[in-house]
């Protein structure tokens, strides 16, 4: 049985005020205890983030780190700062860094061993663009980018993947639930074949334009187990509402 997980990727949004209003408000709402709940803010947030959310159900991730233990690496953080100071999550390989930070699946590789080694829950996205679902390489996008990241680690337990359409994310335009359960029962079949994976027990997230509205039907599928949440994780009702609709 895998318990219901849903992250909010905050994105670069936020401020002092706001990341304490946003806390405030999921910290005082109703949110089923059957579901996991984690939050990534910016960097600079996730002190106070952690902060709020000692000793509650809500847990913290970073949205990236460095591939590097520590050194002349300007600019960057590194997995064992990130757990040092208290987080349990941290998201690797969106595709925003993908695509305006030129991450390569061997970096994303490299990143994912820190993040494991540092103990760190990672949570490494996957998806493919509109022009590769139009091509109908999206299954091949897929595989190719959950080989060049998993292949080679010994020690995966605990791994969450998130499947992330590109096209479907900010975009309004969300992935059928048939669409979506399709890719996220080919990368458990994936998943099955990558050593040090238990691909039944792996939680397989959705992410991209996920709403109230639209939370449940997903949710509903075989292989979705929970939201990657972008937009709607920075409005606390819709965040609870999505986090409801998972438990
Ligand atoms: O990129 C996403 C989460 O990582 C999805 O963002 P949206 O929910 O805003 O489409």
């Amino acid at each position: 049985m895998r318990q219901p997980l849903v992250a909010g990727n905050w994105k670069m949004h936020g401020s002092r005020e706001s990341v304490g209003t946003l806390l405030g408000a999921l910290l005082a709402s109703d949110i089923a205890d059957t579901v996991e709940v984690a939050v990534c803010p910016t960097y600079v947030h996730l002190a106070q983030a952690l902060e709020l959310c000692a000793g509650s159900a809500i847990g913290v991730g970073a949205q990236d780190c460095s591939h590097a233990e520590a050194g002349a690496y300007t600019g960057e953080v590194a997995a064992t700062m990130l757990a040092d100071l208290g987080c349990d999550w941290v998201i690797l390989g969106h595709s925003e860094r993908r695509a305006y930070h030129n991450e390569s699946d061997s970096l994303i590789s490299a990143k994912l061993a820190a993040a494991i080694e540092a103990g760190l829950k990672p949570v490494l996205c996957v998806g493919e663009t509109r022009e590769q679902r139009e091509a109908g390489e999206a299954e091949a996008v897929v595989a190719a980018q959950l080989a060049g990241a998993l292949d080679g680690h010994s020690k995966l337990d605990g791994l969450v993947i998130a499947y992330e359409p590109v096209w479907a994310i900010g975009t309004g335009l969300t992935a059928t639930p048939e669409q979506a359960q399709d890719i996220h029962a080919f990368i458990r079949a994936e998943l099955a074949g990558v050593t040090g994976v238990n691909a039944d027990a792996t939680r397989l997230l959705y992410g991209g334009s996920v709403k109230p509205g639209n939370a449940g039907e997903l949710f509903a599928q075989a292989d979705i187990d929970g939201a990657l949440v972008g937009g709607a994780a920075l409005v606390a009702e819709d965040f609870q509402a999505i986090c409801n609709a998972a438990a």
